[in-house]
């Protein structure tokens, strides 16, 4: 099987189907166009997030058997497309989804305890304690929407917190030790501290806007280590500005990628963007959750088996 790889990764993954007998070719720089002039000569494709897997490019990919993204979320991928046309999909959520755990609860922590604003204060010779003063995840209460692989990670490394962690998920039955599943209505009425780990999708589109936000019964934390696009940006300036939510940690953005950078050099950000940046009570990386040392090797590892285990002959 012709393997085509479209981004680097860590080297095991190439070391593992090269002695499990694939072929592998690296394609790192091309453009997606001639890339589509030559996909029909591969079996399979491995992706990050060179560039989005449409129909154009499905139809073009005549042999292709499948395709496997590097990391767990597979919203890049046209999957009913793929799906229709027999494509398999490979995902590799079990190497990062610890990655995306800590960063979650690295964020709140950070959050809970001021940490980047008195950084920022204390290397320019302000001693502000008091200002400053955290607060406890003891005795605080959780709510997880989308409680799948991410989700599970999260509730996992809140254990010992003695905080009380509910979940939300539109599957039933996937509450499990470490988060009690309960419905939207109840999660909203109990959470001081709100974690998005749901895929973006049709119905997670803008799912974070003024009316849900509004239904929350206390101020609330926000964390969103998920997708950017499931949140709408202006409606959670305006609800830190009205103290509805307390303050937020984004890994992901609205304005990812390309359209960051551009947006950002023009000074083009759109304001509630720049608002945001003006804020002491959000804390905004570059999604990076799931992109940690490990996960990089896991990925590969994950990803590697999963092509050995579905297609060696
Ligand atoms: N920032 C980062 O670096 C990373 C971000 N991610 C993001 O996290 C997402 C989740 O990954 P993962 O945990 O592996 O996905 P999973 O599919 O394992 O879990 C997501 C869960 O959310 C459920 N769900 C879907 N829509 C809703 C909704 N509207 N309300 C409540 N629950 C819902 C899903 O149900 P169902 O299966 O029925 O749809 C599923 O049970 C990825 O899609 C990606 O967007 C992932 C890794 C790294
Ligand atoms: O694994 C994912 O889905 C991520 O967002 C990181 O690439």
């Amino acid at each position: 099987m012709k393997i085509l790889h479209l981004d680097s990764n860590h080297s095991l993954l190439l070391k593992m189907l090269e002695e499990a007998g694939f072929s592998n070719e690296e394609n790192y720089k091309s453009s997606k166009s001639e890339i589509e002039e030559i996909i029909s000569n591969y079996d399979g494709i491995v992706i990050r997030s060179r560039f989005n897997i449409d129909k154009e490019f499905l139809d073009a990919a005549k042999n292709l058997k499948f395709i496997a993204r590097v990391g767990a979320g597979l919203e890049s991928i046209d999957t009913d497309y793929a799906d229709k046309l027999g494509i398999k999909l490979i995902a590799a959520p079990e190497g990062n989804r610890n990655a995306v755990g800590e960063h979650a609860l690295g964020m709140l922590l950070s959050l809970f305890n001021n940490l980047n604003k008195a950084d920022r204060e204390v290397k320019n010779g302000l001693w502000n304690r008091e200002a400053n003063r955290g607060i406890e995840l003891d005795g605080k209460t959780v709510g997880i929407v989308g409680y799948g692989n991410m989700g599970k990670a999260f509730a996992k490394k809140l254990k010992g917190f003695d905080c009380e962690v509910f979940c939300f998920d539109i599957k039933e039955n996937v509450g499990d030790e470490n988060a009690k599943q309960v419905s939207l209505k109840e999660l909203q009425q109990k959470t001081d501290v709100l974690s998005l780990h749901t895929p973006w999708t049709p119905l997670t589109d803008k799912m974070v806007n003024s009316e849900f936000i509004n239904s929350f019964t206390k101020p609330f934390w926000l964390i969103n280590t998920a997708r950017g696009k499931s949140l709408v940006t202006a409606d959670l300036v305006s609800a830190l500005k009205s103290g509805k939510i307390l303050g937020a940690g984004l890994d992901v953005l609205e304005f990812e990628k390309l359209s960051f950078e551009t947006l950002f050099d023009s000074d083009n950000l759109p304001n509630s963007l720049k608002e945001l940046f003006a804020m002491d009570n959000v804390i905004l990386s570059p999604h990076i959750a799931g992109w940690t040392v490990e996960s990089k090797e896991k990925l590969a590892k994950v990803i590697a088996e999963k092509i050995i285990q579905n297609f060696k002959n």
